[in-house]
C-alpha cells in the first residue's frame, strides 16, 4: 500500500525540453526500465503535431514499442500519452494508448503562445477530446500549466485555475495536474493556491507537478503534501528544462521527490536505488549532467556513471616511456598516450608534434595494441599549433598535416580523453579521434579567425565529424562551444562531471570495447572512412567488397566468432585472446 502516487513524466515533458534529438530506441528503453521500478504512472510519449515538438514525432513507434507492457494483465503501470486534440487522440488510440492527458493553461497569454488559441477554446477542444475518449473507454488525465505565473503576463489569478480545474473535472478529467511551469511558486504560494482550490475541488482529484527553476519544488511537494495532495509528477533525473529560464533546471527529479518522501516515512512503492541507476544512465545517454541531487549523491557513493563500482576491473596501468612533453602508458591491448605541456596548454610543439608521430605510427605497427588514448594533463586539453614556435612556415604545415594523417590513418581505435578546453589544432586532435569523451566544462574553439589564420590542416576531420555548415559556423565565428552541444550532435560519445567521473566513463568505454574484434573494428573505421570520401563511387564500393571477402574469409575473426557462437558463447572477449588467427592478418 503506498501513500503517495507518482507519476513519473520524463519520457514525455522531461524529453519534450532536450534539444537534441533522442533515439527512439533510447525513449523505449527508458520507459521499460522506468516500468521495473515500481512506478504505477509512466507519461510515455505525446501525439502533438511535429512541427510543435520535433522530439516526440515518434509517439507512434515509441508507443508500438511498449505495447506488451501496456496490454499485458500482469502489469498495472498506466502509460498516459499527451493529446492536444480529437485528432491526436485518435492517433493515440490507433497506436495502442489506454490513457491520455489533455492540457490547458489557466493563464490567456500562455494559452496564445503555447498553443494559439484562447483558454476558452481550448477548454472546448479538451472537453471534446474527453468525450471521445471516454467513449471508447479511455481514461484522461488533465493538466493545468502557470498556475502561480504566466512568462508573459505575469501573475496568476487563482480564480483562473479554480475555473480550469473544475471545467476539466467536469468534462470527465479523472484527474488534474497543477503545473508550476515556470518552477516559481513557493510553499506560502501553494498554501494560498491549494487551501482555496480543496474549498471546492477533493484533495483525490488533484495531483502536483513542480518545477525546479527556482529550487522549490521539493518544499512545494511537502506543502501540498501537508494539505492532503497524495499525488506528484515528477521527471527521472530532472529532465526536462525550463523554456522561460535557459539552462535552468527543470521538472523535480523523481528520484529527489522519492529520497524526500521515503525519508519522511512516506511510502512510494518506488525502488530508489533502481532510479538512481537510471537517472545515471540515462544522463549518460543523452550526455547531459544529471539533474537529480539526491540521485548524484547516491550514484557517487555506491555507484560510478551508472555501473557499480565493483563491475569494473581495475585496470593496471605500466608506465612505456615519458618525456617533458608527453607520458604513455599501457594497459593490455590499450595505449594510453597523455600530453604533459600543462602549464603551456599542451601546444602543438614541433618536438611534441614528432614525438607523437612517431607515437602513432609505432603503436599502428604493433598487433596486440587495439587502442589508444589521447589525453591531456592540466587546465586545457591542447590549444593548438605552438604560437611561440620559430619553425618556418613549410615545416610547420608537414608536420602538423603529418600528425593528423597519422592518428587518421592508425587502424587502432582512438579515443580523446577531453580533459578541459580545447583551440585550433587541439580541437583537431579530438575530432581526428573516432571516439570523444569529454568533462563537462571542456569547450571546442576553433579560435584561428581572430589570429588571422584558418583552420587549414584540422579542417579535413572538423568537418568530416561537424558536418559542414555547423562546421563552418564554428569556423567563422570562432565561438566557443561547449562539451553538451557537440554531445548532442552525438560527436562527443560520453560527457563526464569531472575529471574522476572522466576516467571512469573512460573505463566502461574500454570495458565495452573489449567485446570488438580489432581487425573488425579496422575495416569499419575504413568503411566509414571511404563512405565520406568517395559516397556512392568505385573506391567506396571496392572497400565494401574488399572488407566482406576479409571479414568472411578462412582465418578470420568472423570464423573464430562463428564457432564461439555455435558452441552457445554470444561474447568473446577480444582482449584475452592473443592466438585468434586474425591477430596476423
Ligand atoms: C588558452 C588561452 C585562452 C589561455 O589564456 P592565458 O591568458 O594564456 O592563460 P593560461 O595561464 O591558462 O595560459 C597557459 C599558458 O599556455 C600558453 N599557451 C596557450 N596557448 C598556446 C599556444 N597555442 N601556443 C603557445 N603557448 C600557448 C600561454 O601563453 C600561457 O603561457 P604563459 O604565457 O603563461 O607562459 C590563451 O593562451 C590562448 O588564447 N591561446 C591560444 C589558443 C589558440 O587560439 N589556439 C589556436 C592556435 S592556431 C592553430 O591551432 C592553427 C591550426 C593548427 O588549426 C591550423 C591548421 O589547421 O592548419
Amino acid at each position: 500500500m503506498v501513500d503517495v502516487k507518482i507519476v513519473e513524466v520524463g519520457p514525455r515533458d522531461g524529453l519534450q525540453n532536450i534539444s537534441q534529438l533522442v533515439p527512439t530506441g533510447t525513449k523505449v528503453e527508458l520507459i521499460k526500465r522506468l516500468s521495473r521500478t515500481g512506478l504505477s504512472k509512466i507519461e510515455a510519449t505525446s501525439f502533438v503535431s511535429p512541427k510543435w515538438i520535433p522530439q516526440l514525432a515518434d509517439g507512434d513507434m515509441v508507443l508500438k514499442a511498449i505495447q506488451s507492457l501496456i496490454a499485458s494483465p500482469q502489469n498495472n503501470i498506466g502509460y498516459p500519452v499527451l493529446v492536444p486534440n480529437v485528432k491526436g487522440l485518435e492517433k493515440a488510440v490507433q497506436n495502442g494508448a489506454r490513457e491520455v492527458a489533455v492540457f490547458v493553461s489557466a493563464t490567456e497569454s500562455f494559452s496564445q503562445k503555447n498553443i494559439n488559441c484562447s483558454v476558452a477554446v481550448s477548454l472546448v477542444r479538451v472537453r471534446l477530446v474527453t468525450e471521445r475518449a471516454r467513449a471508447l473507454g479511455i481514461k484522461v488525465r488533465g493538466y493545468v500549466s502557470c498556475i502561480f505565473e504566466d512568462p508573459y503576463e505575469g501573475l496568476t489569478d487563482p480564480e483562473q485555475v479554480v475555473t480550469t480545474t473544475q471545467t476539466l473535472l467536469d468534462a470527465g478529467c479523472y484527474e488534474v495536474s497543477l503545473g508550476d511551469t515556470l518552477g516559481a511558486g513557493t510553499p506560502t504560494d501553494v498554501g494560498r493556491l491549494f487551501t482555496h482550490l480543496l474549498r471546492t475541488v477533493p484533495a483525490s482529484s488533484i495531483a502536483a507537478h513542480f518545477h525546479d527553476t527556482y529550487g522549490q519544488a521539493i518544499a512545494n511537494v511537502m506543502k501540498a503534501y501537508a494539505l492532503g495532495i497524495r499525488t506528484f509528477d515528477s521527471s527521472v533525473a530532472g529532465l526536462g528544462g525550463c523554456p522561460f529560464a535557459k539552462g535552468a533546471k527543470g521538472n523535480l527529479a523523481t528520484e529527489d521527490l522519492v529520497y524526500t518522501l521515503e525519508k519522511s516515512g512516506v511510502s512510494t512503492g518506488v525502488d530508489l536505488d533502481e532510479l538512481v541507476k537510471i537517472g545515471t544512465w540515462i544522463s549518460q545517454e543523452l550526455g547531459i549532467p544529471n539533474g537529480s541531487r539526491a540521485g548524484s549523491a547516491i550514484a557517487s557513493k555506491t555507484h560510478k556513471n551508472g555501473a557499480p563500482k565493483s563491475s569494473l576491473p581495475t585496470r593496471v596501468w605500466h608506465a612505456l616511456e615519458s618525456t617533458r612533453e608527453y607520458r604513455v602508458r599501457r594497459s593490455s591491448a590499450n595505449v594510453e598516450i597523455c600530453l604533459t605541456r600543462g602549464e603551456n596548454g599542451n601546444a602543438l610543439t614541433q618536438s611534441l608534434i614528432q614525438g607523437l608521430i612517431k607515437l602513432f605510427e609505432t603503436f599502428s605497427g604493433d598487433g596486440a595494441v587495439s587502442r589508444i588514448i589521447l589525453r591531456g594533463e592540466g587546465k586545457y586539453f591542447c590549444t593548438g599549433m605552438d604560437l611561440k614556435g620559430t619553425i618556418s612556415n613549410q615545416e610547420q604545415f608537414l608536420l602538423l598535416r603529418a600528425l593528423f594523417h597519422a592518428i587518421d590513418e592508425c587502424p587502432k581505435t582512438t579515443i580523446a580523453v577531453i580533459n578541459g578546453p580545447c583551440f585550433g589544432g587541439g580541437v583537431g586532435l579530438a575530432f581526428v579521434c573516432d571516439i570523444r569523451l569529454a568533462v563537462l566544462n571542456a569547450t571546442f574553439t576553433l579560435s584561428e579567425v581572430r589570429l588571422g589564420l584558418c583552420p587549414a590542416t584540422i579542417s579535413k576531420y572538423v568537418v568530416r565529424e561537424w558536418g559542414f555548415s555547423y562546421a563552418r559556423t564554428a569556423m567563422l565565428t570562432a565561438r566557443q562551444i561547449t562539451a553538451s552541444e557537440l554531445a548532442g550532435l552525438q560527436v562527443i560519445q560520453g560527457v563526464a562531471t569531472d575529471e574522476a567521473s572522466l576516467d571512469t566513463t573512460l573505463d566502461i568505454m574500454l570495458e565495452e570495447l573489449r567485446f570488438a574484434a580489432p581487425e573488425a573494428s579496422r575495416l569499419s573505421k575504413e568503411l566509414v572512412k571511404v563512405a565520406y570520401a568517395d559516397a556512392g563511387g568505385k573506391q567506396q564500393a571496392r572497400v565494401i567488397k574488399s572488407s566482406f571477402d576479409r571479414m568472411m574469409g578462412p582465418g578470420s575473426e568472423h570464423s573464430h566468432a562463428r564457432s564461439e557462437f555455435k558452441r552457445g558463447i554470444r561474447k568473446i572477449d577480444w582482449e584475452t585472446i592473443d592466438s585468434v588467427p586474425c591477430a596476423k592478418l
